[in-house]
Formats: C-alpha cells, sequence, structure tokens
C-alpha cells in the first residue's frame, strides 16, 4: 500500500493558484524528491502537510489516514517530522541541548507528572539524552557537542537541523532543499546519511531539492512540477530525461551535467 498520498491537492492565494489538482504517491522507505523552477509550489506542499496552510481541496494520506483534520502538533505525533528552507534552531543553546528539544514531541509529561511522577520523568529524561547521543553519533557530530549553535559553520548547523527531526524517530522526514548551502563534501556526507537512514533506520524521506546531481544520486522516484501543475512523476532517471522537465525546469545543460 501507498505509504503517503497526495490527492489531487489545490490551494490558491489570491487569484495565484499555487497548487493545482496535484497528485503523488510515496512508498513506504523510498527518497522521493519534488522538483520544480522557483515558485512551482515545492514549498507550498510542505507547509499544506505540516497544516500551516488548509487545502482548498484534495486529501493527505499517511498510511491511509487522512491528515486532513489534523493540526500542526497532531501532524508531528503522527511521525512527520521536517526541516525548513532558512534552518530553525534555538541558536543560544548547544547542539546536544537543541536535540533534546527535538524530542520534546516525544514525551509524556505535564507538571502534575513532572511534581508526582518524578521516576517515571527522569526516565524520559535518560531516554532523550541517549536518543540525542545516538544522534551525534550517527551524524558525526561529537566535536561540535557541547557548542552553541550560533558559533556553528553553516552545513553543521543544517547537519544539526537534520539531527533534531531525527530525534523525533519520524517515520516520514520532509527536507527542504537539504544541499542549498552545502559544500560538496558537506552535499556527499548527507547523502550518505540519506542512504543509513533509509537502510538502517527505515525512514520514508520526502525531499524539496535544486540540486538534480543530488536527486540523480539519492532519490528513487520523483514528481516535477510547475507553475503549480504535475508535469511527470516517475523513476528519477526517465523524470530527469523527459523532455517536457529539461526544457521547463532544467535546461539541458544541467541534465548532462548531472
Ligand atoms: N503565503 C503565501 N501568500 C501568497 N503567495 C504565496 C504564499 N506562499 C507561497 N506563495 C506563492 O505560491 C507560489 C509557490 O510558492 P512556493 O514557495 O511553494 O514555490 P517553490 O517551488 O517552493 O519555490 P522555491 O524553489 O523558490 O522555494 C509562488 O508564486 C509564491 O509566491
Amino acid at each position: 500500500m501507498a505509504f503517503f498520498q497526495a490527492q489531487e491537492i489545490s490551494i490558491s492565494f489570491g487569484g495565484l493558484k499555487a497548487l493545482d489538482r496535484v497528485s503523488f504517491t510515496v512508498n513506504k522507505g523510498e527518497i522521493f524528491s519534488i522538483i520544480g523552477p522557483n515558485g512551482a509550489g515545492k514549498t507550498t506542499i510542505f507547509n499544506c502537510i505540516n497544516r500551516f496552510y488548509d487545502l482548498d481541496e484534495g486529501v493527505f494520506l499517511l498510511d491511509g489516514k487522512n491528515l486532513s483534520s489534523a493540526k500542526t502538533h497532531q501532524i508531528a505525533d503522527m511521525g512527520i517530522a521536517r526541516t525548513f528552507q532558512n534552518i530553525e534552531l534555538f541558536k543560544n543553546m548547544t547542539v546536544l541541548d537543541n536535540l533534546i528539544l527535538g524530542r520534546h514531541r516525544k514525551r509524556r509529561s505535564n507538571i502534575l507528572t513532572e511534581m508526582f511522577f518524578f521516576k517515571p520523568v527522569q526516565r524520559q529524561e535518560i531516554n532523550s539524552r541517549e536518543k540525542a547521543e545516538e544522534i551525534i553519533d550517527f551524524l558525526d557530530l561529537e566535536a561540535h557537542r557541547d557548542q552553541l549553535v550560533v558559533n556553528l559553520p553553516y552545513g553543521v548547523q543544517k547537519t544539526v537541523e537534520l539531527g533534531r527531526a531525527l530525534a523525533m524517530e519520524p517515520t516520514l522526514l520532509l527536507l527542504d532543499e537539504p544541499t542549498s548551502g552545502l559544500n560538496m563534501e558537506e552535499s556527499e556526507d548527507l547523502a550518505f546519511w540519506l542512504d543509513d537512514m533509509k537502510e538502517e533506520l527505515g525512514i520514508t524521506v520526502l525531499m524539496v531539492e535544486h540540486n538534480m546531481r543530488f536527486v540523480k544520486q539519492t532519490t528513487d522516484r520523483v514528481l516535477a512540477i510547475d507553475f503549480g501543475q504535475t508535469i511527470i512523476e516517475g523513476e528519477t532517471n526517465e523524470v530527469l530525461n523527459h523532455p517536457d522537465v529539461m526544457r521547463a525546469y532544467l535546461g539541458e545543460e544541467n541534465v548532462c551535467n548531472a
């Protein structure tokens, strides 16, 4: 069964139809990319999944469950985590503390449990710390563990943001332009981690990405859109080599060099 589906989704901003009956299907455990030129509607898809915006028409289904009535925080509880085009971290906190905070949605405590059930709360705290340490190990962040995020290079901050999303133990991870601002070596590291996330952690990844070389290297299937409409959905090579995609989005030169 399809793991995640968009069915005929549409949304308008004033007179602008940002998404016009777009559908796509993401299978369990695959890395799926959405590509298209600036303003095509890619980030709007993510913002609708997160319920920052309400769809005018259509639905998203996660494991067959309709997300329409879920609120933003419930989307996270259902196992969907996200990174942003502009990094969103607590910049004056350490890497470790940002990762522990990423566990916040997994914790089940309130003021009463914190006051009267010290042991369970303490256990959650220990679990969060252990999970954060696992992620530090997984993403090679040991050297930066106790540094303030504000003092880290951009590429490392992006890795920490990825780590914070992983701290939620998502089943579906949304990555918005994960390679933007990364150098070649950092992009290679990211490709390696994506492969590990897929193979070792079984996470399904839905990614918006402009870097066609990276898409080609990492992605199982692709949706190409422009002006809020689908051009084609299919296997990565099939989509990247499609004449309409080459013409409309990438330019012949980029595809040849990819
Ligand atoms: N909140 C909003 N209000 C008005 N228009 C919006 C809003 N959000 C997005 N848009 C418009 O919807 C269209 C799609 O925007 P979106 O950010 O999804 O494009 P994108 O494909 O992610 O582009 P980029 O690659 O540049 O990030 C654009 O024309 C954009 O200006």
